[in-house]
């Protein structure tokens, strides 16, 4: 079964079109990243899904639900792990984790959720007390303690160490092999590469690219060639190659859409004359390569949201009454 189906979602600020006409889907066990650049439309599209901000177009289910109708039966299925949450301060660890399980129809063992993300010596603090990165791991506490089906997780590792990070990694697989769907949103390219079956790269409110990490952007970008120059021979002595040839000091790195072709003709060129070509390297451009293409192609700036065509047809006319500018639950847009 389809997890989540959103089609043609459209979102605006007032004269801002945060959303336009976005459309993915995300398979039931799946874990799909959001990316895209501050202010792309993550949050709002997020937002949307989890049932906390309203939409201006399109429809969009989410295990069924519509998520705008879906109530108390919708928001039992699901968890989320806000960006900032707002927490009671005076609580302690314990007692926070055991106050949302009551939330739920069949909770997880808060004490099993605690240790899970690696706060069983801190259970007892107040939450007040905690690190920034403890505060993250109970936000993910909060978010799993509900058994969801579906988990939202909004740069979960933002502030995280390391090691916190490498934990809430194997926590995700973890719920993965339990067959969660996730949803997440992250800036690093890393974690994406690393959790996500696919991932989704938003540019100003617009979808710009979906697909696997590995292949993300299709084969049109090409790979790349990169081998030491023989010492005997000039970049003027290579053969005619059918990619472009970038120097990296000792280094020839080729980017080519042919790379058989490219290869056969340099492996030939180099039996002839004799030579070895050192460290020979075969590889595609990683995500972030691949993503900063995505989101800097056509020279927008990332801060830099498309205007609706209202806004762009005339000078602005102020604030739009409609504009929402409380953020929905305590989070920051
Ligand atoms: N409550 C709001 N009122 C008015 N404009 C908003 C509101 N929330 C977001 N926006 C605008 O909508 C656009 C998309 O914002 P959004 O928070 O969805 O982006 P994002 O991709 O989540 O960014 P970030 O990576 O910085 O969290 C931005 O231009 C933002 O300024």
């Amino acid at each position: 079964m389809t997890a989540v189906i959103v089609d043609g979602l459209c979102k605006n600020y007032g004269p801002v079109r945060a959303l336009d006409a976005v459309s993915f889907t995300v398979a039931e066990g799946e874990v799909f990243a959001l990316l895209g650049p501050n202010g792309a439309g993550k949050t709002t599209a997020v937002e949307i899904l989890e049932g906390h901000r309203d939409r201006d177009g399109g429809t969009v289910s989410v295990l069924g639900f519509d998520p705008a109708t879906g109530g108390r039966a919708y928001r039992e299925r699901i968890g989320i792990v806000l960006q900032e949450a707002g927490f009671e301060e005076e609580f302690t660890v314990a007692e926070l984790v055991r106050l949302y399980a009551g939330f739920y129809p069949h909770p997880r063992r808060p004490d099993e959720v605690i240790e899970q993300v690696g706060l069983a010596d801190k259970k007892d603090a107040r939450v007040r007390t905690l690190s920034g990165g403890q505060r993250r791991r109970l936000d993910l506490a909060l978010g799993l303690v509900g058994r969801p089906d579906l988990l939202f997780l909004d740069e979960p590792t933002t502030g995280f160490d390391p090691s916190a990070r490498h934990r809430a990694w194997e926590l995700v697989e973890g719920l993965r092999a339990l067959g969660t769907t996730i949803l997440l949103t992250t800036h690093y390219m890393d974690e994406a590469q690393h959790l996500a079956d696919r991932v989704a790269v938003l540019r100003a409110g617009r979808l710009v690219a979906v697909g696997a990490p590995d292949t993300l952007g299709g084969s049109t970008r090409g790979s790349t060639l990169s081998f030491h120059l023989p010492e005997d021979a000039t970049l003027a002595d290579l053969p005619v190659l059918t990619g472009a040839i970038e120097p990296r000091g000792a280094v020839v790195a080729l980017r080519t859409t042919e790379p058989a072709r490219d290869m056969h003709a340099l492996t030939g060129w180099a039996l002839e004359r004799g030579s070895e070509l050192t460290s020979l390297t075969l590889s595609r451009p990683g995500l972030e390569e691949v993503y900063l293409d995505l989101v800097e192609e056509a020279g927008e700036r990332s801060d830099d949201p498309r205007p609706t065509p209202e806004a762009a047809l005339g000078p602005a006319t102020g604030r739009d009454p409609a504009a929402e500018d409380e953020p929905a639950h305590g989070r920051r847009s």
